[in-house]
């Protein structure tokens, strides 16, 4: 697992991360998510060793990474696909990392094989497109057979096949009991792959829970009603305090659910067209969560330029 205590790090007068605490359990997909700027990639560095934290610990296993004595073999980690000679074949690439971590080279058929890039481990890394320059970088975070694998924006400019695949794969090392660390500023993408999310804001977290806590607690809700006589139904469900709004040929209930509601109607000899549970997106949750937090606002008129 990891864990952070008071994890803090700060650029000259800039607070990157402040103060946080955290633990990322093995056998499910965290992801780690927060808008541009959040402060995900220096959490990250810091967990990986790469940056030392201004105050506070981040441990792997119960210890710091750094000072592993095989580093590759407590954790596999994909921070920039890019950083790859281009003009090595992907397969020499892997060997090199092998070598230099007393790995032994067997392991590189075996990682090609996984990530599905055994047919072309002959041709140089620069050819490589994005999707395939993602892949050998999983395979290179994979080559330890690590417990804990940190993936830095994995699906970022994949093909929706690329995004399937780096999806299934997450949730099979989770599965074989894996902890499984995933940064994205994309919560549409995190729906779909973690189980478990880490929200983070201006470098403070903002939410520590399940994706199905984090939808409860965070997502809007509604019930919408059609019914031939709008105004009677409004009326009664207005009169016993619930919060209606009507919008065009319906009305938006909340504060009971749509059983309830629908029952109550009924009691009244009035009739339904439709009862219908209306939930918020996870991304407009994540966007009211995260909207005092964004570093730069998109203005209606630059949005529309942008188009
Ligand atoms: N080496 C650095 N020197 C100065 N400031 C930095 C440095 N690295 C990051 N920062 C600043 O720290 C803050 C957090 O950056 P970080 O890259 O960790 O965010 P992020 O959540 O990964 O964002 P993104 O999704 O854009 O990659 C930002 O304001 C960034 O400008």
């Amino acid at each position: 697992m990891i864990r952070a205590h008071q994890l803090t790090k700060r650029f000259a007068d800039r607070t990157a991360v402040d103060g946080i605490d955290f633990v990322v359990e093995p056998g499910r997909v965290t992801g780690f998510l927060g808008p541009n700027g959040a402060g995900k990639s220096t959490t990250m560095r810091m967990i990986l060793g790469l940056d030392a934290p201004t105050s506070g610990t981040v441990s792997v296993n119960g210890h710091r990474y750094a000072a592993s004595p095989a580093p590759l073999r407590e954790i596999g980690a994909l921070l920039d696909a890019h950083a790859i000679h281009p003009g090595r074949s992907a397969r020499d690439h892997l060997r090199w990392m092998a070598a230099s971590n007393g790995i032994p080279t067997t392991r590189v058929g075996e990682v090609l094989d996984l990530v599905g890039l055994d047919s072309v481990a002959g041709q140089r890394a620069g050819r490589f497109s994005l999707g395939m320059g993602q892949r050998l970088g999983i395979a290179a975070a994979m080559l330890g057979d690590p417990p804990v694998v940190v993936l830095d924006e994995p699906v970022n400019g994949l093909d929706p096949e690329g995004i399937r695949w780096v999806r299934t794969f997450a949730r099979q090392l989770a599965d074989e009991g894996r902890t499984v660390f995933i940064s994205s500023h994309l919560m549409s993408e995190m729906a779909l792959m973690a189980d478990h999310l880490l929200v983070i804001g201006r470098g403070t977290i903002l939410a520590d829970c399940s994706m199905t806590e984090f939808m409860t607690d965070h997502a809007a809700s509604y019930v919408r009603v059609k019914a031939p006589a709008l105004g009677d139904v409004a009326h009664l469900l207005t009169g016993r305090g619930l919060d209606v709004t009507r919008v065009d040929d319906e009305i938006r209930v909340g504060g009971l659910d749509a059983a309830s509601i629908g029952d109550l109607v009924f009691s009244r000899g009035l009739a339904v067209h439709e009862l219908t549970l209306v939930r918020s997106s996870l991304e407009d949750a994540f966007m009211a969560l995260t909207a005092d937090s964004v570093e730069y606002h998109a203005t209606a008129a630059s949005e529309g330029a942008a188009r």
